[in-house]
C-alpha cells in the first residue's frame, strides 16, 4: 500500500485498521462471501483489502461485474499464483489456473470444441441417461415398498463423479462391481483437495509462512497430488494400450501423436485432474440444495412435478428433450443458482496491467474476487431476495451481470451447458420417480458448510418412496 500511497493512487476504500505485515488478514473468517458482504455493506460494491503482500479488490454490483467483464476483461483474464495452483493445476498449467495467453487460450479451444461443445455434449446424451437411470434403480430397490430414509450427497455424488469419468476415460469409478479399493482411494483423495482447497491459505499472502510451510499445507498438499497423479498416469496408460475414439483422453493422445510437447502426459492429466475438480462436486453441491429447498417448500415441488407428469405422464422416464418443454423446473434450477452459488466467489481474476474501476485505480497485479452470493441476495436487484421463489424467473431470462453463478467474459465457466444438462435432468428424474418427505416436522437446515463448493453444512437426507412409473418402467425392464 505504500508504493501506491507514493503512486498517488486512488485506491476503493478499505476497513481500517490495516496492521503491520499481515495487512487486514484478522478480518477473514469463513465463509468468506459473507465476510465480503458484511464489509460491502459498510464499503460499497466495490473495497480493498492489503492481505499481507498482496492487494485484493472484491466487487459486488452487476454494474461493476460488467465493467470488469467488459470494458477491462482482457486486463482481468489473469489468474493469481496460489499455492494450491502450483500443485492441482500442475505447475499453473492448467486451464482455470493458468494465467492468460496462448497456451490458455489453446486450452480453452480445445476443451470448448472436443468437451464443451453441444455436438460433444450430445454424444453423452445417453451417458448421462444411463448414469441416473442407474441411481434411480439403487434408490428404487431401497424405496419401492414404503417411505425409506436415504442421504442424498453420496447418490449426486456418484452420479456426476461417473460422468465425468465416462466422458474423460470412459469408465465409470463407482458402482455395482466397480466399488474396489482403487476407486474408493481415488474419490477420498479428490475430496482432500476439496477440503484444502476450500481453505484460504495464509502462505499465499506471508511468503514467510510459506518458507516454514505453516501448518503443513503444502506437504499435504503434495502428498495428496502425487498419490492422483499416479492414478492418472495409469489411466492415460491404459488408453494408450486400448484405444477407444470417443473419450477426452484419447483425443489428447491422438494429437500427442502429431505435437508430443505440447500435449504431454503432463498436460493431459492437468486436464482430467481439472475436469474431476471442476465438474462434480460443483453440480453436485447445486442439486443437493435444490432438493433441499423444494423440500422446505412443498407446494412448489408438487408444482414441479405436476408440470412433469403432465408433459411424460407415467409409462417412461423423463429424457433430456424434455427440458426444454418444462419451464418451471428451468426456474427452479436458476433460482438454486441464484440462492446457492457453487462458487460464490468464482474463482480469483488477476490484473495484468493497471487499470480503472469504478474510476478507481487498480494496479497490475491485484487479485480480484467478484462476490457473486452477494450479488445474487442484493434486496436492489431482487424482490423478497433469501426467499426460494422459482416464479421470479416467470417475467423472462436473467442473464449475468445479474446472475454469474458461472461468471461473466472470457474466463466464464466454459462447462455451463454441461452443468445445466446434468443439473436439471437429475432434479427433474428425482421429482417424476418419487415421492419427497422431510424427515420430520423441522425444514432442513440450510446452513453453509466449509469447502470450495459451498456445500450444506449437513448432508441431506429426506424420505422417498417409488412413484408408479418406477414400478412400470424398471419392473417392465427386469
Ligand atoms: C453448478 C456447476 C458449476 C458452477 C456453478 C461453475 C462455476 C464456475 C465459475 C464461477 C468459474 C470461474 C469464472 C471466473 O473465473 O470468473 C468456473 C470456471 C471453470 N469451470 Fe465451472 N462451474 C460449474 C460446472 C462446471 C463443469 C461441469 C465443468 C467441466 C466439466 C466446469 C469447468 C470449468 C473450467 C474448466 C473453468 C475454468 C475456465 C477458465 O479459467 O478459463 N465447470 N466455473
Amino acid at each position: 500500500i505504500q508504493v501506491f500511497i507514493e503512486r498517488k493512487l486512488k485506491l476503493p476504500p478499505s476497513p481500517f485498521p490495516t496492521l503491520p505485515i499481515i495487512g487486514h488478514l484478522y478480518l477473514l473468517k469463513a465463509p468468506l462471501h459473507r465476510t465480503y458482504h458484511k464489509l460491502s455493506t459498510k464499503l460499497g460494491p466495490i473495497f480493498s483489502l492489503q492481505l499481507g503482500n498482496r492487494f485484493i479488490v472484491i466487487v459486488s454490483s452487476p454494474n461493476l461485474v460488467e465493467e470488469c467483464f467488459t470494458k477491462n476483461d482482457i486486463v482481468l483474464a489473469s489468474r493469481p499464483r496460489l499455492i494450491i495452483g502450483k500443485y492441482v493445476g500442475y505447475n499453473y498449467t492448467s486451464l482455470a489456473i493458468s494465467p492468460y495467453g496462448d497456451h490458455w487460450r489453446n486450452l480453452r479451444r480445445f476443451n470448448t470444441v472436443e468437451v464443451f461443445s453441444t455436438h460433444r455434449l450430445n454424444m453423452f446424451i445417453s451417458t448421462r441417461q444411463d448414469e441416473i437411470r442407474l441411481q434411480l434403480q439403487k434408490l428404487y430397490e431401497k424405496s419401492k415398498h414404503d417411505f425409506v430414509r436415504v442421504e442424498l450427497r453420496n447418490v449426486l455424488s456418484e452420479l456426476t463423479f461417473n460422468n465425468i469419468m465416462r466422458m474423460v476415460a470412459g469408465k465409470r469409478y463407482f458402482g455395482e462391481g466397480e466399488d474396489n479399493e482403487e476407486s474408493k482411494s481415488f474419490r477420498e483423495l479428490i475430496e482432500e483437495v476439496f477440503e484444502l482447497g476450500g481453505v484460504s491459505n495464509p502462505g499465499d499472502f506471508l511468503p514467510f509462512l510459506r518458507w516454514i510451510d505453516y501448518k503443513g499445507f503444502e506437504k499435504t498438499l503434495a502428498r495428496v497430488t502425487a498419490k492422483i497423479d499416479v492414478f492418472l498416469q495409469s489411466l492415460i496408460d491404459e488408453h494408450r494400450r486400448y484405444k477407444n475414439t470417443s473419450t477426452m483422453i484419447d483425443h489428447l493422445l491422438s494429437l500427442q501423436e502429431s505435437e508430443p510437447e505440447y500435449y504431454s502426459d503432463m498436460m493431459i492429466k492437468a486436464n482430467i485432474m481439472l475436469m474431476l475438480l471442476a465438474g462434480t462436486d460443483t453440480s453436485a453441491v447445486t442439486m443437493e440444495w435444490a432438493i433441499s429447498a423444494l423440500l422446505n417448500h412443498p407446494d412448489k415441488l408438487d408444482k414441479a412435478r405436476a408440470e412433469i407428469d403432465n408433459l411424460v405422464g407415467n409409462e417412461r422416464l423423463i429424457d433430456e428433450s424434455d427440458i426444454s418443454h418444462l419451464p418451471y423446473l428451468q426456474n427452479i434450477t436458476s433460482e438454486a443458482f441464484r440462492l446457492f452459488p457453487a462458487a460464490p466467489l468464482l474463482v480469483p481474476h488477476e490484473s495484468s496491467a493497471d487499470c480503472k474501476i469504478a474510476g478507481y485505480d487498480i494496479p497490475k497485479g491485484t487479485i480480484l474476487q467478484v462476490n457473486a452470493w452477494a450479488i445474487h441476495r442484493d434486496p436492489t436487484i431482487w424482490d423478497d431476495p433469501t426467499t426460494f421463489k422459482p416464479e421470479r424467473f416467470e417475467a423472462g431470462e436473467v442473464a449475468p451481470p445479474k446472475l454469474v453463478p458461472f461468471g461473466m467474459g472470457r474466463r466464464s465457466c466454459p462447462g455451463s451447458g454441461l452443468a445445466e444438462r446434468v443439473i436439471r435432468l437429475t432434479l427433474a428424474s428425482l421429482i417424476q420417480c418419487f415421492e419427497w418427505k422431510r424427515i420430520g416436522e423441522a425444514t432442513v437446515d440450510l446452513t453453509e458448510g466449509k469447502g470450495i463448493s459451498m456445500p450444506k453444512a449437513i448432508p441431506l437426507e429426506a424420505m422417498l418412496k417409488a412413484r408408479d412409473v418406477l414400478h412400470k418402467v424398471l419392473a417392465e425392464a427386469s
